[in-house]
């Protein structure tokens, strides 16, 4: 039995998964389904799960903020399927385990449609919950260190309840990822589903939209097009950063232990929005212009995980530090922008 979160966990065990499972002359392949693949994470999240030759990997995305430029090498492979999907709507398909990350992750579009962020959230995890339910899979849903909302403790650990507003610009994804964490452990408890919960806090790195809106992208296209970087006020606020590739090892490890979570994965490397914007100039582009500008409601003032609990129950540490990470994005965004680096 799962540990962790769960020490009020009735016994009833979880559905039984799908027979192809017990099979004694075929081992059929993993199908594993994730829900917003065509996005940043959630396509690295592809590439890694796509190496293992015994996954069968689908996408089911609605491309909101996701590409399927993002996916464009493995369409046509025959372990891989695209499906246009919105989770808000049910999905009848066979699965063993389910990553689900549909959500827009980006303030700028979380806040863009609020009412379609939180349907998103409750009623995409309730319909991905009731395919784990009818099929027996294992469902990892990834929540945000914004359930901590503006926290009252630092650095963040599992056990903090947070300091959330429930009717602000942020709630449609702040709550409605608590709602979804809620979901999760009342279907574990309820119906015996074997679910996983990560905490993701800031994660950057190649693919993300270049005009996604969060500061790592924005910088680091603002020091590319020589435009100013803008720090939002006060510009003392912080953010742990955790690269991509760290973070999808964290996911899987997840999913593959025993351990429902919740659990912060994230870099607890932390750092003023001033400093990053320091690093970038210092890095990228050293003429660039820092301003300040106006910042928007509710933004949090600190954010850095405790990792203490991915350590010891997934063996799991970040292992980029973000001034190896932000060249590795800087190429990325100069081969998209088509800025050369002699420029
Ligand atoms: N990147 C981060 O720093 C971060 C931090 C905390 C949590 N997360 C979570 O991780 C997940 C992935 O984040 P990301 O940074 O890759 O964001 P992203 O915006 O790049 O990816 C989200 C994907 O979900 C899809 N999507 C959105 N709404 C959908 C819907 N209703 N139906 C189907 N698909 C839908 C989008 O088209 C996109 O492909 C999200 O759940 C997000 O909340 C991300
Ligand atoms: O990691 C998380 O848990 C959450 O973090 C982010 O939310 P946020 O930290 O607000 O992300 P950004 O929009 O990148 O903002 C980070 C900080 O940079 C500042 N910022 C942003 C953009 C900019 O141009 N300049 C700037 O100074 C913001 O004011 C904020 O203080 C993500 O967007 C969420 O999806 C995610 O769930």
């Amino acid at each position: 039995m799962a540990t962790n979160g769960d020490q009020q966990a009735t016994p009833k065990p979880p559905p039984s998964p799908s027979p192809l499972r017990n099979a004694k002359f075929f081992q059929a392949n993993m199908r594993i389904l994730v829900t917003g693949g065509a996005g940043f994470i959630g396509s690295h999240l592809v590439d890694k799960l796509m190496e293992n030759e015994k996954n069968e990997v689908i996408v089911a995305d609605n491309y909101f903020t996701g590409s399927k430029d993002n996916l464009k090498k493995w369409i046509g492979h025959p372990r891989f399927e695209l499906i246009r999907h919105d989770v808000t709507e049910p999905l009848l398909i066979e699965v063993d385990q389910i990553y689900h990350l549909a959500c827009p992750a980006s303030p700028i579009f979380y806040k863009y449609n609020p009412v379609k962020t939180i349907k998103t959230n409750v009623i995409g995890t309730l319909n991905m919950l009731g395919l784990a339910k009818r099929v027996g899979a294992r469902i990892l849903l990834t929540s945000t260190s914004e359930v901590y909302g503006d926290p009252l403790i630092h650095p963040q650990t599992e056990s903090y309840w947070g300091n959330v507003n429930p009717i602000g610009v942020r709630s449609c994804y702040d709550e409605g990822k608590r709602v979804a964490e809620t979901l999760m452990f009342d279907y574990h408890r309820q119906h015996g589903i074997e679910i996983r919960i990560a905490r993701i806090f800031n994660t950057y790195g190649p693919r993300m939209n270049i005009d996604d809106g969060r500061v790592v992208s924005n910088f680091i296209a603002q020091a590319l097009r020589d435009d100013p970087l803008t720090v939002q006020a006060p510009g003392t606020q912080t953010r742990s950063f955790c690269y991509v590739s760290d973070m999808v090892d964290g996911l899987i490890r997840l999913m593959q232990g025993d351990n429902t979570g919740p659990i912060n994965i994230g870099n607890p490397g932390e750092f003023t929005m001033i400093e990053l914007a320091e690093n970038v100039k210092e890095l990228i582009n050293p003429k660039v212009e820092i301003i300040m500008v106006e910042n928007t409601p509710d933004d949090p003032r600190q954010r850095k995980p405790d990792i203490t609990k991915a350590k010891e129950l997934l063996g799991w540490e970040p292992k980029v530090k973000l001034r190896d990470g932000l060249p590795l994005m800087e190429d990325d965004f100069r081969t998209r922008l088509g800025v050369p680096k002699n420029k």
